[in-house]
């Protein structure tokens, strides 16, 4: 029988720059900064999807990509229901990294079974003409990794952006987005940015 879910946790994982809280922000505000500033620590938004006649509540969580923050996003990992590993198009070294990514995720999510745990593979900046990685470097990846999903996505003009989301509620088990009504929660674990400001709202 299928799983359901009134609470599906994602979480966005990737180098720093590559555009998790850009996606995130896009998905949930539909706001797009061309001058955000790193993430330090975690931060969450909630969105609330109608889904076949049912409430879910997805739960993203955005995370700090920055080497040095690594010790304040790895506890967050657990109870995440997919995870989203994110790289850049323009950015060859942001996809090579990939394989670090999904092996800390594993490790600190105390995942049992990688093979069958929900990844899904995205390609963001694609609205970026000089590209570093090609569709079938991707499609490799993919290959060798369960066969994941893979989106290229752009947080800058939103396309495949709520495909993306989607498509972590439905490996759920969770079928026929329909309707979107969002909230918003937002959640800081460090509550500045690196330039000092406080986080206030989104
Ligand atoms: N052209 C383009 N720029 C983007 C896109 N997504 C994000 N950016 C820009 O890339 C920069 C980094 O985006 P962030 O969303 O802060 O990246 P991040 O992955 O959250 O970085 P960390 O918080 O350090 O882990 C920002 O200047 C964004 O405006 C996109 O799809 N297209
Ligand atoms: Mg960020």
């Amino acid at each position: 029988m299928a799983r359901r879910s009134a609470l599906v946790k994602v979480i966005l994982l990737g180098d720093g720059g590559v555009g998790k809280s850009s996606l995130m922000n896009r998905y949930v505000t539909n706001k797009f900064d061309s001058h955000l500033f790193h993430t330090i620590g975690v931060e969450f938004l909630n969105k609330e999807l109608e889904v076949d006649g049912q409430q879910v509540t997805l739960q993203i969580w955005d995370t700090a990509g920055q080497e040095r923050f690594r010790s304040l996003r790895t506890p967050f990992y657990r109870g995440s229901d997919c995870c989203l590993l994110t790289f850049s198009l323009d950015d060859g070294q942001s996809f090579r990294n990939l394989a670090n990514w999904k092996k800390e995720f594993t490790y600190y999510a105390d995942i049992k079974d990688p093979d069958n745990f929900p990844f899904v593979l995205l390609g963001n900046k694609v609205d970026v003409p000089e590209r570093q990685v090609t569709g079938e470097d991707v499609q490799k990846w993919c290959r060798e990794n369960g066969g994941c999903p893979y989106f290229e996505t752009s947080a800058k003009d939103a396309t495949n952006v709520a495909s993306a989301f989607e498509e972590a509620v439905r490996l759920n088990n969770v079928e026929q987005v329909d309707g979107c009504n969002y909230y918003l929660l937002l959640f800081s674990f460090c509550p500045v940015r690196s330039n000092g400001q406080s986080i206030s709202a989104v």
